[in-house]
C-alpha cells in the first residue's frame, strides 16, 4: 500500500478476555482536509458498547492489539508505549492534578519533556490565551467548573504540540448548552493549532459540530465514513439510517432519475430499480387535508408531542394496510402541529430525505 500521511489502522483486533471488542477494524484518518488543507477531525459515532472508547484507547497505546497494526505517517506505532507516540489525549473527566493550578496543569507535559522554563512559560501563556483561561491561570484545579476543567485538559493535551489529538467523550459530563458552545470552541481551537483529531461521541450534533468526517461504528467495526452532510443524505444501509435518526424506511421505485413513493417523488442519482429512502421527522411536509393540493398521502394525526424545537406529530396513513407497499410503513413522525384526529396530507421535503445505499 502506498504510504499515506496521517493515522492508518489496519486489521486491528482487541479482546477483553474471551470477548472480541474490535474485529479486524480498518480506518484511515488523514492529517488535513484535502479540499481546504485545514486540520482534519474524525468523529467515531456509534451505539453504546460498540467499541468507540476501546478504539481510542488502542490508538493511544492503552490496549494491546491481538492482530493488526497502527501507523502514523507510515511509522508503525503498534508497540510504541503511549508516552512516546506523541499523541495528546483528553478523556471524559477527572484528569487534572487537583492540587495544582491551571498553569501548572497545562505545563505538566512540557516539564516531563524537559522544556526550558522560558519556553514553558511562553507556551502556557499561548494556550491560556487560546483557551480563554488567562484569568484562571493561578486557580487550583479543584475550583473550576466542568467546562473550565475540560478546557484546561484540552490545553494540557495540546501544549506539547502532539501530532494527533484523541478526545474520548470530552463533553459528555457537561450540560447541553455548554456542550454546544464548547464543541464549537474546541473545533476552532483545533483549527487554530492545526491538530488532526480523532474524537469519540455518541451525540450526532456534537459529531457534526466538531468533525469534518464521521466514522460510524457498529459491533467493533467501522461501517461507513463520510463528511456529516453526505452521511445524513447517503446512509449505507437501513441500520445506519435508523441510527442517524431516520424514523421510517420506505421503499421507492426509481425511473429516469425520479424515485416515487406514496408520499410523492424526488430526484435521485440512481439507476432504474428499487431503492430505500430514510425519513426523518424533518423529511415530511404536512398540510391540512382540506387544502387544494392533492400531493402526498392522506393521514390522520394520532399523537402530538411538544418538543423544545416545536411540535412533532405521529400520523397514521389512511387506508394503508401493514404490508400494503410504502415499505410497510403505516405511521410516520413529522415536524408539524395539529390536533389529534385531524386529517392531513403528508408529502416529502426532497432535500431532507436520506437515500439509502451509500
Ligand atoms: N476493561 C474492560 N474489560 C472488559 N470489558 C470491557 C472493558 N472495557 C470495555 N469493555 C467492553 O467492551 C465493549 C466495548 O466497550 P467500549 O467502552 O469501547 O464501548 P463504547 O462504544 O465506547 O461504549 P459507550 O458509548 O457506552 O462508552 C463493551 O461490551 C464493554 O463492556
Amino acid at each position: 500500500m502506498a504510504e499515506r500521511n496521517g493515522l492508518d489502522i489496519d486489521g486491528v483486533r482487541v479482546d477483553y478476555g474471551s470477548q472480541t471488542v474490535l474485529h479486524d477494524l480498518t480506518l484511515h484518518v488523514p492529517v488535513g482536509v484535502p479540499a481546504t488543507g485545514a486540520a482534519s477531525a474524525t468523529a467515531l459515532l456509534g451505539p453504546s458498547g460498540c467499541g468507540k472508547s476501546t478504539l481510542i484507547r488502542a490508538i493511544a497505546g492503552l490496549e494491546t492489539l491481538h492482530t493488526g497494526r497502527i501507523r502514523f505517517d507510515g511509522q508503525d506505532v503498534s508497540r510504541v508505549p503511549p508516552h512516546r507516540r506523541d499523541f495528546g489525549v483528553v478523556f471524559q473527566t477527572g484528569q487534572l492534578f487537583e492540587s495544582q493550578t491551571v498553569s501548572r496543569n497545562i505545563a505538566y507535559g512540557l516539564r516531563a519533556r524537559r522544556w526550558s522554563r522560558r519556553d514553558i512559560a511562553a507556551r502556557v501563556d499561548e494556550l491560556l490565551t487560546l483557551t480563554r483561561l488567562t484569568v484562571l491561570r493561578d486557580r487550583p484545579a479543584t475550583a473550576l467548573s466542568g467546562g473550565q476543567a475540560q478546557r484546561v485538559a484540552l490545553a494540557r493535551a495540546l501544549a506539547p504540540r502532539p501530532r494527533l489529538l484523541l478526545l474520548d467523550e470530552p463533553l459528555s459530563a457537561l450540560d447541553r448548552r455548554l456542550r454546544d458552545e464548547l464543541a464549537a470552541e474546541i473545533r476552532d481551537i483545533l483549527q487554530a493549532t492545526g491538530t488532526p483529531t480523532v474524537l469519540v461521541t455518541h451525540d450526532h450534533s456534537e459529531a457534526a459540530a466538531m468533525a469534518d468526517r464521521i466514522a460510524v461504528m457498529r459491533d467493533g467495526g467501522i461501517v461507513q465514513v463520510l463528511p456529516p452532510d453526505e452521511l445524513w443524505r447517503r446512509p449505507r444501509d437501513p441500520w445506519v439510517a435508523e441510527f442517524l435518526g431516520c424514523t421510517a424506511i420506505v421503499d421507492a421505485d426509481v425511473r429516469d432519475g425520479l424515485a416515487t413513493t406514496r408520499f410523492g417523488a424526488l430526484p435521485v442519482d440512481r439507476a432504474d430499480g428499487p431503492v430505500q429512502l430514510g425519513l426523518r421527522p424533518e423529511s415530511l411536509r404536512v398540510v391540512a387535508a382540506s387544502g387544494a393540493d392533492p400531493a402526498g398521502v392522506l393521514a390522520e394525526v394520532i399523537r402530538v408531542v411538544s418538543l423544545p424545537t416545536g411540535f412533532r406529530l405521529r400520523v397514521r396513513l389512511v387506508g394503508v394496510g401493514a404490508t400494503d407497499g410504502a415499505g410497510e410503513c403505516t405511521e410516520v413522525d413529522a415536524v408539524a402541529d395539529g390536533p389529534v384526529g385531524a386529517r392531513v396530507r403528508v408529502g416529502l421535503d426532497a432535500e431532507r430525505v436520506a437515500v439509502i445505499g451509500g
